[in-house]
């Protein structure tokens, strides 16, 4: 299934419900079963990778498939590894290629019993759940900020804590802090300096958790007012600027290309002010997610862009540099990298091709990226599999529809 896209004329006076964070509502889902919480978790979101995680706990089995979702199969591991049980988990073709051995290493190191049931170092994983004796450990910060996130959950339940010693550089670092700051919220501190984080011996406290609305999915709504033109608005209902995760960066890093936000009782208002730069650059280390978005915007604004800090888009759903260069190619856009960390677009065009369907490669953020380069396309392009949305972002479509997009 395809959908083809038309945008309308101008964007204004258009109020966006947001969907939860799925990064948040993952690691609730966690606390909340840690803390043998009474308390409904308020706002959970209805990704798929969040159903994955409900699925798994409130399920009598013993086998696990939890599809896509990364967050659900790293946070799973690490918690089923202390529930004793035997346990397997599993997930999508995509996901029994996304690497997991630095986790699962841990886990054994940790006291833990964790195999691999058909590659090395990839899922399915049988998992045999039992205490864990905890310690001080050495572990790669540079490849998945999840697997710390995970770990660090589980850390106050292990005999003797848990220290990591994090070597290289640290990737996705927001997303360590928002978890160490849900854990506090749950009342365990941990202690944070340089590349050493500690967690104590702890119970975690229950506590009416909510969640906040997903700034990762805000980002398309400031590539559309970006690409809309000067005097272009949106609100983001319930959007705080204020924000433990590190996609919040969003806002800031649009100035650059038009676009200004101010919050006010209703949530965060948009507005295009027409001042682009020149070039756009930026290390997306802390933001990998908000990568496709910028590459997008800023290759349809016409800005010559350098994206840098990539090397984890290679091993989420799909290898988003390739994905980029493929389908901005298709637009005539000629993208160079290193294939490895870097994207640049030096300013070249050949002429696009026609009759264009953007391929997704069972990304949720390739769809949500090119869906709103309509307002700056003459002709309409369509987008394959498009439902890939709901990964994250499940209204993704009808939001789109209500901002007077024709679909
Ligand atoms: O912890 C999280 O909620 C996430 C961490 C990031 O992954 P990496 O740490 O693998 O970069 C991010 O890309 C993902 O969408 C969500
Ligand atoms: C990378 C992502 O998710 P995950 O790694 O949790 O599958 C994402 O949502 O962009």
């Amino acid at each position: 299934m395809s959908v083809t896209v038309q945008a309308p004329q101008q964007l204004n006076k258009i109020e966006i419900d947001l969907p939860a964070s799925k990064s948040i509502s993952n690691r609730l889902l966690i606390l909340n079963a840690l803390s043998y919480s009474p308390h409904p978790i308020k706002n959970l979101s209805d990704s798929d990778d969040t159903e994955a995680m409900l699925r798994v706990f409130n399920s009598n089995s013993r086998a696990f498939d939890i599809g896509a979702a990364g967050t659900t199969m790293r946070f799973l591991t690490a918690y089923l590894a202390k529930i004793v049980g035997e346990w397997t988990i599993t997930g999508s073709s995509r996901m029994k290629q996304r690497p997991i051995h630095v986790l699962v290493d841990a886990l054994n190191q940790l006291g833990g019993k964790v195999e691999y049931m058909e590659k090395e170092g990839f899922p399915p994983l049988r998992i045999f759940g039992s205490s864990l004796t905890g310690g001080e450990l050495e572990l790669p910060g540079n490849v998945s900020s999840q697997y710390i996130s995970a770990l660090l959950m589980v850390g106050p339940y292990m005999e003797q804590g848990l220290t990591l010693n994090l070597t290289g550089e640290i990737t996705s670092r927001p997303y360590i802090h928002l978890t160490l700051k849900l854990m506090e919220q749950y009342g365990v501190k941990c202690q944070w300096v340089d590349n050493k984080i500690t967690v104590p011996v702890a119970v975690y406290q229950p506590v009416a958790a909510k969640v906040e609305a997903d700034w990762s999915a805000a980002s398309y709504w400031f590539e559309a007012v970006a690409l809309a033109g000067k005097g272009a608005s949106v609100v983001l209902k319930g959007l705080d600027r204020y924000s433990w995760q590190g996609d919040a960066a969003v806002a800031e890093l649009f100035v650059k290309l038009g676009v200004k936000s101010k919050s006010s009782q209703k949530g965060l208002t948009l507005s295009n002010t027409g001042e682009v730069t020149a070039h756009f650059s930026h290390d997306f280390s802390k933001e990998p997610d908000l990568a496709q978005t910028f590459a997008v915007t800023c290759a349809f604004l016409g800005v010559p862009f350098k994206l840098t800090g990539l090397h984890t888009l290679k091993i989420k759903e799909t290898d988003r540099i390739q994905a980029l260069v493929t389908e901005l190619g298709q637009f005539g856009f000629l993208l160079e990298t290193n294939d490895k960390d870097n994207l640049v677009w030096k300013g070249e065009k050949t002429a696009p091709q026609s009759d264009i369907v953007v391929k997704t490669y069972k990304d949720h953020r390739m769809a949500m990226a090119f869906a709103p380069a309509a307002l700056k396309t003459t002709r309409a392009f369509a987008i394959e599999d498009h439902m890939v949305v709901t990964k994250s972002y499940p209204k993704f479509w009808e939001d789109l529809k209500m901002a007077g997009f024709t679909l």
